[in-house]
């Protein structure tokens, strides 16, 4: 299957529509064009969201491109699963169902820490001693990722945000920008989780050298040989979003890394994204602009990764998908449409 192009046609009659709500005519800004481009993507005012988690080890983290010990992985998925983290915190606060996924964390998960079990593997392999994964598992991993949001568009998602959380996976995902794009390793690397001026230099030339060892450039290589489970599961996710014509809320970093990957495998993914935020790190700014998908609707200096920049925009995206179908018009509400008037008399 896959992805139907948006009809951009149809702006006109949304714009229209838009137009005879009972307010000045664009006095709602960038939340006006959001319901504008939610609108042509599904006409429906959007009630719930389902957050994919996926999480995964890095087998790069090896060579000192990270500060963080990787079993903060695993600790981190079991503390948002039962409620913790940022993401769990954002996510009952809006209402939002969040799924905490092991696609590749390099820990056995008991049943009690309710993480949901897709394991394909226990970590990426570092990718400077060979392809991060088989492509076979790299292509199950996807499936994973399809699977998921088959499940919760079943359970009733209208919009499907992807968050992730996997030690070293700001490297991959440089790795991963860099080879799909003609951005330069260092203006799409940043220091993740602290490192100095020196350490980020080293996270450079580790990811230069990754993209000479792997000169491969078709996306699926690319996605195996640089890319780790939860960027493959997330790319899978989104295509299978996508094909359902769900709008997609477009998270950090690494969750942008993924999209790269899945737009270079269908061309029209991008219509689908919703922009939400702005990473504080480094080169998100330049991804985004290379998938081509507008301008983010925040710019928090938010770099926490887990989906919480999408969760943060979600009440606006919220808001923005009711304005054509729950508020009133000039008609509707017996308020004169200033601007007709004037129109009609010659003053405007
Ligand atoms: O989403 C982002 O913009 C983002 C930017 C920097 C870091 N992160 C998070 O930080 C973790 C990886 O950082 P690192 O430095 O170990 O590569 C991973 O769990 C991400 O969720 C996320
Ligand atoms: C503590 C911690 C929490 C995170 N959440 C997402 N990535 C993370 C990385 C670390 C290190």
């Amino acid at each position: 299957m896959s992805i139907k192009a948006i009809d951009f046609t149809r702006i006109r009659e949304y714009e229209t529509q838009l137009l005879a709500k009972a307010m000045p005519p664009n006095s709602l800004g960038r939340l006006g064009s959001l319901a504008l481009k939610l609108a042509l993507i599904k006409e429906e005012p959007l009630d719930s969201l389902s957050l994919l988690l996926f999480a995964s080890d890095h087998g790069v983290v090896e060579e000192g491109v990270t500060h963080s010990p990787q079993q903060i992985t695993y600790q981190q998925c079991c503390n948002f699963a039962s409620g913790g983290g940022a993401c769990s915190l954002f996510a009952s606060l809006n209402h939002a169902t969040l799924s905490v996924i092991d696609v590749g964390v390099n820990h056995s998960f008991a049943k009690q820490d309710a993480v949901v079990d897709c394991k394909i593997g226990y970590g990426t392999k570092n990718f400077l001693k060979g392809p991060a994964m088989e492509r076979e598992l790299c292509l199950q991993a996807m499936e994973v990722g399809r699977n998921r949001v088959h499940l919760a568009v079943k359970e009733g998602a209208q919009a499907i945000a992807f968050g992730e959380m996997g030690v070293g996976n700001t490297t991959s995902a440089s790795a991963v920008s860099a080879a799909l794009t003609n951005l330069s390793v260092s203006e799409i690397t940043g220091k993740g989780s602290g490192l100095s001026d020196t350490e980020l230099l080293h996270k450079v030339a580790v990811i230069e050298k990754a993209l000479e060892l792997h000169p491969q450039r078709d996306p699926l290589s690319v996605l195996c040989n640089l890319g780790g489970y939860e960027i493959a599961a997330i790319c899978g996710g989104m295509l299978e979003a996508a094909e359902a014509s769900l709008p997609i809320l477009l998270d950090g970093f690494i969750v942008t890394s993924a999209a790269l990957v899945a737009n270079a495998m269908d061309e029209h993914l991008h219509e689908y994204l919703i922009p939400c935020h702005q990473s504080g790190m480094q080169g998100h700014r330049n991804m985004l602009e290379s998938l081509g998908c507008g301008k983010p609707l925040l710019d928090l200096q938010m770099q926490l990764g887990e989906g919480t920049g999408a969760l943060a925009a979600w009440p606006l995206v919220r808001l923005a998908s009711h304005l054509l179908t729950d508020m009133t018009s000039f008609s509707d509400a017996q308020v004169t449409d200033s601007t007709k008037l004037l129109q009609s008399m010659g003053l405007a």
